[in-house]
């Protein structure tokens, strides 16, 4: 390529001093003057020709050129004619010998190699590089962290949460249930599960199957807590997106849908499991029952899903709701091969209490004596055999989890306890006792359950019952009291929150809204907004049963609970909806009851049998399961004081024993495992450490300045950035309005409409695709000025990356991310370790002296810097194959010596690293360095 000739129209010629222009061409020459015509941007440019800042492009044989059309060639023979160059070669699509005349190149052409931008004074401003350098080095960073897809998310730091989502996270296809107590957060620990297997690569395709009451939540809560943009999948989605041949759930990766459409829609149902999914997320997943001869239509198309998905998440907080089998049957959706009959469930179950005996010596401060280390040997003979010295808390704090590990089902079973999380509010409780009305007397002496506990819908009242239940006129004159305070109301049927919101409106001024089955989602969704608004939303919310299921209405603190459900879990439920991370206050409880009614049994029964209004009561369902006949009985004759106060009595030594026992026993043992503790804290450390360096917005700030992003500082920890006219790149995911954003997770935790710019952001992987594919700081030249070196001596500093070309499921990230390599060498072709702080850009007049007067050593230069860069790749290519092979060979003997004792562990997971590695191997080893950037610094002080 030579750099001066004469001009000639239709040659091509590169502006030097306005890069973005791209490949020009000659449209005029005269005596003084020449005009270039840039056709990427329509502009023209006049010269004179004696300093037009203008390098010739004339391409070398071996060289791939684009044409016009959009075809591609390489040269392999250069003819002139009348000044212009014709290029003559293969066309790589269709082999065919062609000739392209200069005059038709692709005038998007922009020189990407260094060299070459830098040969023919392609030059930028010398900032580029330092930025190209740090967007390298930060990703390096980010992909081998442990905390991808966890710091970046908007939420507290809440310890238990972080370890289950990063242990679970981290592993190839997950197939585990969390089963937290109500509010403790499954949400956030799916959406972060789900998050950190999307950024890792381990997932790409995923569903959500959440009941129909719940999907907008799940919509905003994934976009609010991690920026995931799920698609809502319903009949009208699919209609829209039904063609012949394809499948509507192939249209998008993350896929939001409704358990209950899917499961009652044949023709969708087929097409979600044709649909191949990476992991899929079943919410509320006790509604799955299942019993041996007749599994529920939700259980069936879940379980069929489930066989054909990797990655399995179910979530429940009340993993017993159905019964102890439909427990079971949820294990054997994640498992079937393990959990195949339920009796051998049973008896494996019985050996979590023998486990918890053995293994509570070791979680009191104390070693445990000769005769408690003899009961562990005899449980676990083999892990004894390497427990160290128990004498050491942190040794016996091991041992403690390598048994869970091995003996329980903790590996797929996460559940902690609200008993020991804290931040928690109280709860009273306020039971108003109401005279029973005679219309309601049929009702105790008919011996049917519903109506006892449910009387307004008898037959006999079902359309006048407002105008006689106490509770009614009792709720009227409760929301005058506590006004304009807000209530959440939950009853059992649709139709009583429908009546009581009618009695509302007719009778008085105050703005309510209702919740039920009987509204579409969207509706729903509009009647919760309703509820929440601030200043001009309603006061009370009346909700039927399905309201007491996974929404967030912890902005109130008034529950009424204008009936009892019968079982323990839906009071919980109910209660959950204000009882979680985020209520300010203590939770009011309010029981309005009919005095001698079955529903007076309930307010004593679960009051003074249970505690489980005050308290949460993971044991109610336990009781329950006892003592039914009795609760049922005494319902159904609530005169019956005998009858009664041995219900309770009962109920309250039942409920004591099963708390020792879980106290002791397997949810013991779980909890240790699913809290995190002692195992999460460094994790924690990590993320609190990202939290307070400053070097993202530092990062961030330099990136947005380079582009032309405008950035306003604002209150609160909080930019304004905006798009400007200057900007030399478009970053995807800037809002064209401009968006407000913060570096500081507790101003994002309370600020919502606030972006949290981490590094998990979109909006920063996006920034540093940008700096990496744009030809910005390619190529450049810049004086520094230190007084103590010489002036004019010059330097190279060539930025080289070494990088393999993997599929994103493979995570080669983990072992070997692009990684930069710099070299910097002196005028001598030395290599230095020198310091750079760039003054100010060479100016075009010197930059091209030095250009053309140094070609030559400057070339000898880069071939040194090559060499320098393929002998550091080869030390870096060792090294992370040594540690590919140690990390991963370790996660596979870890694994097998687990599975010897825990069948929980799946072959395929095994089978998996297995073949990673082998992979990685290959790739790994193919990598190789390419020259990224160039930058010539001249010492000027
Ligand atoms: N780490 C956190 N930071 C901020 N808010 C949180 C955090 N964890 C939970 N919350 C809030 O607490 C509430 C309960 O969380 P979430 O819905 O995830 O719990 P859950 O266990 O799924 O509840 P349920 O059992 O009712 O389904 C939500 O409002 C959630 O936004």
């Amino acid at each position: 390529m030579s750099s001066e000739s004469p001009f000639s129209i239709g040659q091509r010629w590169l502006s030097n001093t306005e890069t973005e222009l791209g490949l020009g061409a000659v449209i005029g020459v005269d005596f003084r003057s020449v005009e270039i015509l840039f056709p990427a941007t329509g502009e023209a440019r006049m010269y004179t020709k004696q300093e037009a800042p203008l390098t010739r492009l004339i391409f070398d044989i071996g060289e791939t050129v684009k044409s016009q059309d959009g075809w591609e060639m390489t040269i392999s023979d250069i003819e002139e004619s009348q000044g212009v160059c014709i290029y003559s070669g293969i066309r790589e699509d269709n082999k065919a010998q062609v000739r392209l005349s200069e005059t038709m190149l692709d005038h998007h052409i922009r020189l990407n190699q260094p060299e070459r931008r830098l040969f023919s004074e392609q030059l930028d401003n010398p900032k580029w590089f330092d930025l190209r350098l740090s967007a390298l080095n930060h990703q390096y960073e980010y992909l081998r962290s442990s905390t991808i897809g966890l710091a970046g998310a908007r939420i507290s730091l809440i310890p238990h949460q972080l370890h289950i989502a990063s242990e679970v996270g981290s592993r190839h296809a997950p197939r585990v249930l969390l089963a937290d107590e109500v509010g403790l957060g499954k949400t956030i620990e799916a959406a972060l599960i789900i998050h950190q297997q999307l950024r890792t690569g381990r997932a790409q395709r995923v569903l959500i199957l959440v009941p129909d009451s719940l999907v907008h939540q799940w919509l905003v809560e994934m976009l609010r807590r991690v920026n995931l943009p799920f698609a809502i999948f319903d009949e009208s989605r699919c209609e829209a997106l039904d063609d012949d041949d394809a499948n509507p759930f192939e249209n998008d990766q993350l896929v939001l849908s409704s358990i209950d459409f899917i499961s009652q829609n044949p023709k969708r149902q087929t097409q979600i499991q044709a649909a191949s999914w990476d992991l899929m997320v079943v919410d509320e997943a006790h509604h799955l029952a299942w019993s041996q001869d007749t599994p529920s239509q939700e259980y069936l198309c879940v379980e069929a899903l489930a066989n054909a998905t990797p990655g399995v998440l179910l979530l429940t907080a009340t993993p017993d709701q159905l019964g102890h089998e439909s427990h079971f049957a949820r294990l054997r959706l994640l498992d079937p091969a393990r959990f195949h009959s339920y009796e051998a469930f049973l008896t494996e179950e019985s050996r979590y209490s023998q486990l918890a005996d053995a293994v509570a010596p070791l979680l009191s401060d104390a070693q445990p004596n000769p005769k408690q280390r003899a009961k562990l040997n005899d449980f676990a003979p083999d892990i004894m055999a390497h427990a160290g010295d128990l004498n050491d808390a942190k040794a016996r704090n091991n041992l403690v989890h390598q048994l869970i590990d091995c003996h329980g089902t903790g590996r797929m079973l996460f559940r902690n306890r609200r008993a020991n999380i804290e931040g928690f509010p109280e709860r009273a409780l306020s039971a108003y006792p109401l005279a029973l009305p005679a219309a309601y007397d049929a009702a105790l002496s008919e011996g049917n359950l519903t109506y006892a506990l449910y009387p307004e819908r008898m037959p006999s009242v079902v359309n006048t019952w407002t105008q006689v239940d106490p509770r009614v006129e009792w709720l009227l004159d409760f929301m005058n009291s506590v006004k304009p305070e807000k209530i959440l109301l939950i009853c059992a049927s649709a139709r009583t929150a429908q009546e009581l919101g009618e009695v509302i409106r007719t009778q008085t001024g105050i703005r309510h809204s209702v919740f039920h089955e009987g509204m579409s989602i969207v509706e729903r969704d509009k009647a919760a907004h309703y509820f929440a608004d601030d200043e001009d939303g309603a006061q009370i919310l009346l909700c039927s049963e399905i309201g007491s299921e996974g929404r967030n209405f912890q902005f109130a603190h008034h529950l009424v609970l204008f009936d009892l459900p019968i079982t323990p879990d839906l009071l919980e439920q109910r209660i959950g909806r204000l009882d979680r991370i985020g209520q300010m206050h203590t939770v009011q409880i309010h029981v309005p009851y009919l005095a001698q009614s079955a529903q007076n049994v309930l307010v004593d029964w679960y009051h003074q049998g249970l505690n489980a209004f005050e308290k949460t009561c993971p044991t109610g369902a336990g009781v329950f399961d006892d003592v039914k006949p009795l609760l049922i009985g005494a319902c159904l004759k609530p005169s019956d004081d005998r009858a009664r106060e041995e219900l309770i009595n009962l109920s309250h030594t039942l409920n004591s024993q099963l708390v020792s026992q879980l106290e002791a026993g397997r949810d013991r043992l779980l909890e240790l495992n699913a809290s995190g503790e002692g195992r999460v804290e460094k994790l924690l450390e990590d993320i609190i450490d990202l939290d307070t360096s400053q070097d993202l917005s530092r990062f961030m700030g330099r990136v947005f300045d380079a582009i032309g992003v405008q950035q306003e500082e604002k209150d609160n920890d909080c930019f304004i950035l905006m798009p400007t006219e200057h900007m030399v790149s478009q970053i995807p995911g800037l809002d064209p309005e401009g968006m407000t954003v913060t570096y500081k997770r507790r101003v994002a935790t309370v600020l919502e409409n606030v972006h949290f710019l981490s590094w998990d952001h979109p909006l920063v992987h996006t920034a540093i695709d940008v700096i990496l594919t744009d030809v910005h700081g390619k190529s450049s030249m810049g004086f520094m000025a230190d007084p103590t070196l010489p002036k004019g001596a010059y330097w190279v500093e060539a930025l080289f990356v070494l990088d393999a070309s993997a599929p994103k499921s493979l995570q080669l990230g983990r072992f070997l991310p692009q990684t930069p390599v710099r070299i910097c060498l002196d005028a001598q072709g030395n290599a230095v370790d020198l310091d750079v702080q760039i003054s100010r850009k060479v100016g075009r007049k010197i930059s091209s002296q030095l250009i053309k007067a140094l070609q030559q050593p400057l070339t000898l230069a880069i071939e040194t810097a090559r060499k320098l860069a393929h002998q550091q790749a080869n030390t870096l290519l060792h090294d992370a194959l040594e540690n590919m092979h140690e990390t991963l060979n370790g996660e596979i003997q870890r694994l097998k010596d687990l599975q010897k004792r825990n069948p929980a562990v799946r072959d395929s997971e095994i089978a998996f690293i297995e073949t990673q590695m082998q992979t990685l191997n290959k790739v790994i080893q193919s990598a190789d360095v390419q020259l990224d950037a160039l930058r010539i610094v001249v010492n000027n002080p």
